[in-house]
């Protein structure tokens, strides 16, 4: 069994999750207290390395109240141990755990001073490193370890890249968007899923529409991800 993947974003009409020169205001209030209602409801919440080095985000519940002080478990795919030691994941609000690879592009010394130095945090025994898959983060093998961690809902708060990997696998289970009515253009402007892409219609992803509702100036979408893919694309 996989943990159930809700996949959140804030993204404008075109797409984007920010402009080309970062400026990630999308969300209004109401909608990232409707975020933070999400993390409430899940064991954990994804993002990737990216998202961690542009945002710094904390990934804890803060804008609605915090039962029992308990935050959701924060993930971070870091194939090559990118994280910066002062990253707010890093604090010790939550656990968090750093998915990597088994062996990288990073030299294999290299990577063993930086998890040396993540030992070292005064935070550590809220942090754990997990290995899976070589040069980047197996998705799949990783779904599985926390399926083992009793991890057994994530949110998937992106980017791009991640998105895209995660999609790829066929591993989202169900996608909530808020749409602003913004247009931020760009084709270096990071999209809601990047990566290589699908080839044909029949390789992408099929979504059916659950609900959408208006949210601050914009629209929020929910979908369930169709599982039935390749037979529904060959219809
Ligand atoms: N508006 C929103 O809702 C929202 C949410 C999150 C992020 N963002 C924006 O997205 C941008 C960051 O996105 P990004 O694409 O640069 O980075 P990302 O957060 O998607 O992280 C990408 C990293 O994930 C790691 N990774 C490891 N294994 C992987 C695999 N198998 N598949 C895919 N990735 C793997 C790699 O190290 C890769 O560099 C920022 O601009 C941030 O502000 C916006
Ligand atoms: N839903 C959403 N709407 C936005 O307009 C926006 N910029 C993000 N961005 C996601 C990104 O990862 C942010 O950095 C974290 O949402 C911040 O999380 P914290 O408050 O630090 O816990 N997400």
């Amino acid at each position: 069994m996989k943990p159930y993947v809700i996949s959140n974003v804030g993204m404008t009409l075109d797409g984007k999750l920010s402009t080309v020169e970062n400026d990630t205001r999308i969300s209004g209030e109401n909608d990232l207290k409707r975020v933070h209602q999400i993390r409430k409801d899940v064991d954990a919440i994804m993002v990737g390395i990216g998202t961690v080095l542009k945002d710094n985000p904390k990934l804890t519940i803060h804008k609605i109240p915090l039962e029992n002080n308990k935050n959701p478990v924060r993930i971070v795919v870091d194939s090559n141990l990118r994280i910066p030691l002062d990253s707010r994941v890093l604090n010790e609000d939550a656990k968090t755990v750093i998915a990597t690879t088994e062996y990288g592009s990073l030299e294999q010394s290299e990577k063993i001073k930086r998890i040396e130095k993540i030992k070292e945090l005064e935070s550590i025994e809220n942090v754990e490193i997990i290995y899976s898959g070589n040069l980047k983060v197996d998705l799949e093998l990783l779904m599985g370890k926390l399926s083992k961690m009793d991890i057994k809902s994530i949110l998937l708060e992106g980017g791009g890249t991640l998105n895209w990997g995660m999609f790829e696998k066929n591993l989202v289970d169900e996608v909530r968007v808020y749409v602003a009515p913004k247009i931020f253009g760009g084709s270096n402007a990071p999209t809601y899923v990047d990566g290589d892409g699908f080839k044909t219609l029949e390789d992408c992803v099929n979504l059916e529409l659950i609900d959408y509702y208006q949210m601050d100036e914009g629209i929020v979408l929910e979908y369930f991800i169709k599982k039935d893919n390749n037979q529904e694309n060959q219809e």
